[in-house]
């Protein structure tokens, strides 16, 4: 075992010390009393006994008594306050996991499997909850169970002594001989029962089982359980049977040295050297030491195994967060005033998801090599105030470039400033409370309705609550809801139709009153009236705020100061929608398909060496995706 693990594992125990330090002065009380009835014991044949003293019989039966009361007293305590102390711990190191846990970047969820992080905040950790309420207990109760009746049996006998002093290196030998092998075993156990958890929080998520009701069955799905669940299953036994092996080994010598101590006890009574009750008390005392001498493999093996599911924790903790604020970041001052936002030059690529993520948790998702440019020279400015489209085909980067906006990823090359700030250098916070963002996918957590809309802007009163609601036409819905704002949504807001959960989303946005307003396919769930409702009341909020609008629908953006037409992760047209429309090129042509498709579902093939005006670069022929028929009005900014 590295030195490293145990003290990391001191260091992070500190603050307990005090309470540990108790717990261990219980721990050598009630060890120490369990040698008492042996030493009694031997009073009590000798004198009592053997002497035909009866009197000295009752006495020392009931001091034997007051021992065994005595001794359950003191094991009610050690237990009691020894998961107290144990609980204490892991609650410390769960919340430090979570906390750490909220501050990695974005990236790192990508990246990390869901179950094995859920695995790594709540079963990783009983394996250092054990090292408190069974190891510590286990290993000092052996030490001074090992020291009071060794010492007894010093007194009584001394040359038994020898055999306790024979036994001790020979138990220390064979168990550090089986560590290495526990240890491994132990880590191929929590390994694998993640690679399970993995499997079961994506098999029986909502999304999941739709998945495999549409594309698979779920029968299917029960061989790649099966391997899983049969790989916990062989690794947990291969573990079980190292340790099995060490407790059989230390049985046998246990059992040889019994015989031994009886042969040697009894010849030393025949002799004279012995009294009976010496005799008894040393076999008793020896009875004792089974305990603790059987129980070190168990005390080796669960330290290993504490040790290592701390390491994991710690793998976790010792993960800087890849997004982080620099020393000395300037407060982004709150005005009334929007904020101009500026894109310079700005390059940015994903990077391999292993430098995203502890290994453990990415699981074997990579080759390690980074992605290629998502974003090349993408420079644009949105003067404050004003609303800035971007369309562009599938994949051609649009979210992307709104990401590095919340620094949910920095870029690689150039500049994103606000206010002309870079925001490498402003506080993290304030950055994200400038940003509201509203995306396609809305996430809503198995909470109330209420508490969903809170986490915008916590001291919300109901009214404003309402009025938001109201604004983002969702208050129909849930006007209606029995439980009105209280209703709970059920898990992932799942129990919403996509368009309601955009338009709590949208509602969510309104309250948190962000100086930039950034809208990724915001309504594209909505049917076109609801999304024209949705744009009109949304006019007045929209047009004191620095506005991203993202949009295949080009109907979104028409009224936009300024669209960026994107492809490849570069601006390849720029204009407001009459200049683009004019320039005849990729805009005009979508333009012209979304107002010809009667369908509403119309798909166009644009040769795109033909609409090319910014940036040259390869021209493949690309088929952009179904595109909606223009029936909205716009997003009104202007009014
Ligand atoms: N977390 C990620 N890690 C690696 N690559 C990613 C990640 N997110 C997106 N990409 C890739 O980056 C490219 C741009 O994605 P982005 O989501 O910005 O496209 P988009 O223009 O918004 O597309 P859409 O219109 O379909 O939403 C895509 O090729 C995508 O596969």
């Amino acid at each position: 075992m590295p030195e490293r693990s145990y003290t990391a594992l001191l260091r992070f125990l500190r603050p307990f010390r005090a309470r540990i330090a108790v717990l261990v002065g219980i721990i050598a009380l009630s060890s120490a009393i369990a040698v008492a009835p042996a030493l009694v014991g031997q009073r009590l044949i000798d004198h009592g006994v053997l002497r035909g003293d009866s009197r000295a019989v009752w006495l020392l039966g009931g001091v034997l008594a007051a021992v065994g009361l005595g001794q359950s007293g003191l094991s009610y305590v050690e237990r009691r306050y020894a998961a107290t102390v144990a609980e204490d711990v892991v609650l410390r190191l769960r919340t430090d996991l979570f906390a750490h846990l909220q501050r990695q970047a974005p990236g790192f969820f990508t990246a990390a499997r869901t179950g094995a992080v859920v695995s790594r905040v709540h079963g990783d950790v009983t394996g250092v909850q054990s090292v408190v309420s069974s190891t510590i207990p286990a290993a000092v109760g052996a030490v001074v169970m090992l020291v009071a009746a060794g010492g007894a049996v010093a007194v009584m006998e001394w040359r038994l002594v020898v055999l306790v002093l024979v036994l001790l290196p020979l138990l220390y030998l064979l168990t550090s001989k089986f560590t290495a092998a526990l240890r491994r075993a132990g880590q191929d156990v929590l390994t694998s029962q993640a690679d399970l958890d993995t499997l079961v929080a994506e098999r029986l998520s909502p999304d999941g089982t739709e998945v495999i009701r549409h594309y698979s069955r779920p029968d299917c799905e029960l061989p790649g359980f099966r391997v899983r669940a049969d790989r916990v299953r062989t690794v947990s036994v291969r573990r079980a049977g190292v340790a099995a092996a060490l407790g059989a080994v230390l049985t046998s010598v246990i059992g040889l040295t019994t015989a031994v101590v009886y042969v040697v006890s009894g010849q030393l009574v025949i002799s004279g050297a012995l009294s009976v009750g010496t005799m008894v008390a040393l076999v008793a005392l020896l009875a004792r030491l089974y305990g603790p001498l059987t129980a070190l493999p168990g005390v080796r093996a669960q330290l290993v195994a504490g040790l290592v599911a701390f390491d994991r924790a710690r793998e976790v903790l010792d993960f800087a967060p890849r997004i982080a604020e620099q020393p000395g970041a300037r407060r982004l001052p709150r005005t009334g005033t929007p904020p101009s936002v500026a894109f310079r030059d700005v390059g940015f690529g994903y990077p391999s998801p292993d430098a995203l993520v502890v290994p453990s948790l990415a699981g074997d998702i990579d080759d390690g090599a980074g992605r290629d440019a998502v974003l090349t020279a993408v420079d644009f400015t949105a003067e404050p105030g004003s609303t800035v489209g971007i369309v562009g085909f599938s994949g051609a980067g649009k979210s992307t470039l709104t990401r590095l906006l919340t620094r949910s990823w920095d870029v690689t090359d150039g500049q994103v400033l606000v206010d002309g700030v870079d925001i490498r250098r402003l506080r993290l916070d304030d950055v994200r409370a400038a940003v509201g963002v509203v995306t396609q996918e809305t996430f809503l957590f198995n909470d109330t309705i209420r508490a969903n809309l809170l986490l915008a802007r916590p001291e919300a009163s109901t009214d404003e609550l309402v009025a938001a609601c109201q604004d983002a036409w969702i208050w129909p819905l849930i006007e209606q809801l029995p439980a009105g704002l209280d209703t709970v949504l059920g898990d992932r807001g799942l129990r919403l139709s996509g368009g309601e959960r955009q338009r709590l989303a949208i509602a969510r946005l309104l309250l948190k009153r962000p100086q930039i307003v950034v809208l990724d396919e915001a309504t594209s769930h909505c049917d076109t009236v609801t999304e024209q409702r949705i744009q009109e009341s949304l006019k007045p909020f929209l047009r004191e705020r620095t506005c991203l609008v993202i949009a295949h629908r080009l109907s979104t953006v028409r009224a936009a100061d300024l669209i960026l037409v994107m492809r490849d992760g570069r601006v390849v047209e720029r204009g407001r929608h009459d200049e683009l429309v004019a320039a005849g090129g990729w805009y005009a042509r979508l333009h012209q398909a979304q107002h010809a498709g009667g369908t509403g579902m119309s798909t166009i093939t644009v040769d795109e060496a033909s609409t090319t005006t910014e940036t040259a670069g390869p021209t493949p022929t690309m088929r952009s995706h179904g595109v909606c028929r223009d029936g909205g009005v716009g997003w009104g900014w202007r009014g």
